[in-house]
């Protein structure tokens, strides 16, 4: 694997002084104006509470470029949801901001779409599954002929062009979470964040999840920044994985995933490079919660 050029200026510089693969990406690096689709600048987030105040996020900087699929990993409570909610617009941050294509994020945009763990509650009961799905295009006052046309194709992309008059409660658990897929897809975002999406459903519909936002990803070129605490699935589903340190979270290793575009549940996860990375990853998620801090460690340098 050959090490990416480093010519782009760090805004700031997180980089831990772990060992780390070739292909591990300068932490905390900027692409040249331009190039970067989602930009996330010096974002912090303090909680305030009765019982004090909460550092969630301290001072985070990366750029997703356009068309990348990227996996934020890191130990649990490291501010994973924290850290999307402020980039989905969401949570305003305490400090820093967030731009999508040059706009500064104040409020949910509307080119971004978010999927999240409880698809349950993200469905509307009431309303059949091509409803669902229809609705954030009817809302956004897309024109019926168009509103059809996307919304069979997202259905077909997520494999549910069987059911569009099912109500989401008499779908299984995988496939009200591909419904909510769908939806996002349809809505056709430039970008899409996921948040833990396939944490509430059974490891065979998981690995079939993973496998379809890969397929997705690749046909509709879409920007995707997927959260999860799940180190094989962050390295099975990402081009790069950014590995979040422990609360305040702060990046700790940004790598580039090496794998062949086309995976393979099987073929993949047997392989010796998945199988480096996959130890890697496990490896820097330990010293995150061992308390192994990148800027504290580059301070005491
Ligand atoms: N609304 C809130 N008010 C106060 N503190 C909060 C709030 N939400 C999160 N926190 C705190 O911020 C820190 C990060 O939480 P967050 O939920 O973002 O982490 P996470 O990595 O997504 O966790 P998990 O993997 O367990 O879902 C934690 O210490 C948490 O207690």
């Amino acid at each position: 694997m050959t090490t990416p050029p480093q010519d782009h200026n760090p805004v700031i510089n997180q980089g831990s002084t772990a060992e780390t693969p070739d292909g591990q990406l300068p932490v905390g690096h900027t692409l040249p104006d331009g190039e970067a689709l989602l930009s996330v600048r010096n974002l912090k987030k303090i909680y305030h509470t009765d019982g004090g105040d909460i550092e969630a996020v301290r001072n985070l900087t990366f750029d997703l470029p356009k068309g990348e699929l990227t996996c934020l990993v890191g130990p649990s409570g490291s501010g994973k949801t924290t850290l999307l909610k402020a980039i989905s617009g969401l949570l305003e941050p305490s400090a820093g901001e967030v731009t999508l294509a040059g706009n500064v994020v104040t409020g949910p945009p509307k080119n971004m779409a978010v999927v999240f763990q409880e698809y349950g509650r993200s469905l509307y009961p009431w309303m059949r599954v091509r409803e669902n799905v229809e609705l954030p295009l009817k809302v956004q006052g897309t024109d019926k002929a168009q509103r059809n046309h996307v919304v069979d194709e997202a259905l077909q992309a997520v494999g549910l062009d069987h059911v569009p008059r099912s109500y989401p409660w008499q779908l299984s658990g995988g496939m009200q979470q591909r419904v909510a897929i769908a939806r996002a897809v349809a809505y056709q975002p430039e970008v899409l964040l996921m948040d833990e999406p396939f944490a509430a459903v059974d490891a065979q519909t998981r690995a079939d999840l993973e496998d379809l936002v890969r397929r997705v990803w690749s046909q509709l070129g879409i920007t995707i920044l997927f959260v999860t605490h799940d180190i094989d699935e962050s390295v099975y589903l990402g081009e790069r994985v950014v590995i979040l340190s422990s609360s305040p979270t702060v990046i700790q290793q940004d790598i580039k995933i090496d794998l062949p575009t086309e995976r393979n549940q099987l073929e993949t996860r047997s392989s010796q490079r998945f199988s480096e990375l996959r130890h890697h990853v496990y490896e820097q998620i330990q010293l995150a919660k061992e308390g192994f801090r990148p800027d504290t460690a580059k301070a005491q340098a």
